[in-house]
């Protein structure tokens, strides 16, 4: 038998809407290889944390928001080699986001303009995932 592979990291991903409905996109500063990608806002869950608190603290840090993690949408995406991806549904308690850290552009996208920005590929299912979850 191989040997079991350690637990993944588990990155932790925001779907935030407006009053609007409209989704919010993050465009990527850095790494070098993934900067100008599209992605939902989160981060690395770090040891002892639970997701949700996780995702809360990304929000604050990243955007300047106050947000609340509703519900999480239904499946797990592979990131790179030893990272997944998670989403949750969440609703944004106080604050306009801004890009803070990690991020150089931030867009809230109806419902026809999902698809009009290059979200990094593997957050292509998750997005569809979301969208589905949404309906
Ligand atoms: N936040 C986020 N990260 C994603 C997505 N899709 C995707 O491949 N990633 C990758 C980018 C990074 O390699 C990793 C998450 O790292 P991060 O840089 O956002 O997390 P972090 O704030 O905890 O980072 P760090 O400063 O501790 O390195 O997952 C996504 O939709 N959201």
């Amino acid at each position: 038998m191989p040997p079991e592979s350690p637990a993944p990291t588990v990155v932790v991903a925001a779907a935030l809407y407006d009053t609007d409905e409209r989704l919010l996109a993050a465009r990527r500063s850095a790494p070098p290889e993934l900067a100008g990608r599209w992605e939902l806002p989160g981060g690395k869950v770090e040891p002892g944390e639970t997701p949700e608190r996780a995702l809360v603290r990304e929000l604050r840090e990243e955007l300047g928001i106050e947000a609340e993690p509703l519900a999480r949408v239904p499946g797990e995406w592979p990131l790179k080699a030893g990272y997944v991806l998670r989403v949750w549904r969440c609703h944004l308690r106080s604050g306009a986001p801004r890009p803070l850290q990690d991020h150089d552009e931030l867009r809230w996208l109806t419902a026809d303009e999902v698809w009009s920005v290059d979200w990094l590929d593997q957050d292509v299912p998750a997005v569809k995932e979301v969208l589905r979850d949404r309906d």
